[in-house]
C-alpha cells in the first residue's frame, strides 16, 4: 500500500476532501501525488449532499441529507469522518493537510502543526468565525486519535502576504496595523493554484495582469501580476469585498456602529447577522445558493443576483486599476465554474475594459476542465479554470513531509 496524504478543506457551505497516494518516493525523492479519492459534503445547511469519486471519476458515494441532519460544518465533518473510516478501515494517511483560513500576521507560509501553532491558530478564530473553528476541529481530533501523524496548516492568507504596503494598510493609526489590523485577503490557496496552472494552461496570459474571480459561497477577487498577488477584495476578515452566500461584502463601518448604539444589538448578534444572515440570503430572503436564486421568479431573488453581478463588475474595474490594465479575467469556484448566466452578466458589464465574451463557448455545457470563453478578438482573455485548493494543500503538505523525512 502506498503512503497517502489526506486533505481537508472546510468552506462556508462545504467540506471538501481529497486523498492522494504518494508515488515515486521510494527512490529517495519527495515523490509525487496521485489522486485516489475526491469529494465533498456540499450544501451544508440547505441541501446537504455527500458525493465522492474515485480516481477514474466514478461516483463511489452519493448520499443526501436533510438540513436538520446536517445543519452545520461540524455535523458534516462527522458524516465525512465516519464515511472515510468505513471506506479505509485501519489505514491512516502519513500526513493530513488542512486549509486554515486565517494565518494572521505570524504565518506567511504553510507550517507543520504543533501545540504552539495550534494555540496561535485558535487565537485567530474570532477573525474567521465561519471557518477557523471548522478548520481546527479535525486537527484537534486527529491529534488525539493519531498524535504521530504529521498535520500541516495551509493558509488562505499566505499567498497575499507580499502585497505592497498601500494594499496591506487601512487608513487607521499605525499602532493598530502593528497589532495586526491589516488587509490579509483570503482564498489564497485557490489563487495560488490558478497562478501555478497558468504557465502550462494559458502561457500567453501567465505573466500578464490578471483578475481572478473566486466566486463561491465565499467570494473574492484577486489582482495577480506575474504569478503574484497584488491586491484582493477581502481584508482583515472574510467579510469584506463582494457579497457572498450569507456575508454582505463591503459595508460602511458606520452601519456596525449604528447597530451597536442606536439599535442596541450585542456584538454576538451583529457577528451572527454579518456571517449568517446577509449576502444573497439576506437580500433575497430566499436562499444563499445561486442555484435556488436562478430558479426563482421572485423579484427579491432577482435583486440579490443583480447586486452580486453589479458588485462583481465594480471589483473587476477596481482591481484592473490596481494592475494599471487588464490582460485576462479568470472565473473559478462554485459560481464561477458552474453559472454561465452570472459569468455572462458580469462580462457584459465589464465590456468597457475590452472583454468580449464568446456567448456560445460560455453557455456550452462543459466537459470539466479549463476553457477559454472570450472571442478570439477579445483584447482581454476570459477563462474558466476549475480551482483545486485541495491539490495545492497536498502539494505543500508533501513538501513539508519531504523536509521532515530528509532531516
Ligand atoms: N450549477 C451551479 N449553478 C449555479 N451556482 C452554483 C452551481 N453549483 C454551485 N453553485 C454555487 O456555488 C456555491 C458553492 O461554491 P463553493 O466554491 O463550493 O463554496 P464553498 O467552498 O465556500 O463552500 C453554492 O452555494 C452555489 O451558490
Ligand atoms: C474565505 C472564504 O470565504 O472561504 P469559502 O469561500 O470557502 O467560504
Ligand atoms: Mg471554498
Amino acid at each position: 500500500m502506498p503512503d497517502t496524504i489526506l486533505v481537508a478543506n472546510a468552506g462556508s457551505s462545504s467540506i471538501k476532501f481529497q486523498l492522494f497516494n504518494i508515488v515515486g518516493a521510494a527512490s529517495g525523492g519527495t515523490g509525487s501525488l496521485d489522486l485516489d479519492l475526491k469529494g465533498q459534503v456540499e450544501g451544508i445547511g440547505s441541501h446537504p449532499r455527500l458525493i465522492a469519486r474515485n480516481a477514474r471519476g466514478e461516483v463511489v458515494a452519493d448520499e443526501s441529507f436533510t438540513a436538520a441532519d446536517v445543519p452545520d460544518a461540524q455535523a458534516a465533518l462527522r458524516q465525512l469522518g465516519s464515511w472515510l473510516r468505513a471506506r479505509h478501515g485501519g489505514a491512516f494517511p502519513v500526513a493530513v493537510g488542512h486549509r486554515v483560513v486565517h494565518g494572521g500576521p505570524t504565518y506567511d507560509t504553510h507550517v507543520a502543526i504543533d501545540d504552539d501553532v495550534l494555540a496561535k491558530l485558535e487565537d485567530l478564530a474570532p477573525l474567521a468565525p465561519l471557518h477557523q473553528p471548522n478548520n481546527l476541529l479535525p486537527i484537534r481530533a486527529i491529534r488525539v486519535a493519531q498524535p504521530d501523524v504529521l498535520q500541516v496548516a495551509c493558509f488562505d492568507t499566505a499567498f497575499h502576504r507580499g502585497h505592497p504596503e498601500v494594499a496591506d494598510r487601512y487608513a487607521i493609526p499605525e499602532a493598530l496595523y502593528r497589532d495586526g489590523v491589516r488587509r490579509y485577503g483570503f482564498h489564497g490557496l485557490s489563487y495560488e493554484y490558478i497562478a501555478h496552472t497558468l504557465p502550462a494552461l494559458a502561457p500567453e496570459i501567465a505573466d500578464g495582469r490578471l483578475v481572478v474571480a473566486h466566486l463561491g459561497s465565499g467570494a473574492s477577487m484577486c489582482a495577480i501580476r506575474s504569478g503574484r498577488s497584488l491586491d484582493s477584495t477581502m481584508g482583515f476578515t472574510a467579510l469584506d469585498g463582494l457579497p457572498m452566500g450569507t456575508r454582505p461584502g463591503q459595508l460602511d463601518a458606520g452601519v456596525i456602529l449604528h447597530l451597536l448604539t442606536s439599535m442596541g444589538m450585542t456584538a454576538d448578534a451583529i457577528q451572527h447577522l454579518l456571517y449568517h444572515d446577509c449576502g444573497l440570503k439576506g437580500l433575497s430572503g430566499i436562499s444563499n445558493d445561486v442555484r435556488d436564486l436562478l430558479g426563482s421568479d421572485d423579484p427579491r431573488a432577482g435583486l440579490a443576483l443583480d447586486y452580486f453581478v453589479y458588485r462583481s463588475s465594480l471589483a473587476i474595474g477596481s482591481l484592473a486599476a490596481a494592475l494599471e490594465g487588464l490582460d485576462a479575467l479568470v472565473f473559478t469556484a462554485g459560481i464561477g465554474e458552474n453559472a454561465p448566466a452570472i459569468r455572462a452578466r458580469i462580462c457584459r458589464k465589464a465590456r468597457w475594459l475590452g472583454i468580449e465574451l464568446d456567448e456560445a463557448a460560455n453557455a456550452a455545457v462543459p466537459a470539466a476542465g479549463a476553457r477559454l470563453i472570450s472571442i478570439r478578438a477579445s483584447r482581454v482573455k476570459v477563462y474558466v479554470i476549475p480551482t483545486d485548493e485541495e491539490r495545492m494543500i497536498a502539494h505543500h503538505t508533501l513538501e513539508i513531509l519531504g523536509r521532515q523525512r530528509r532531516r
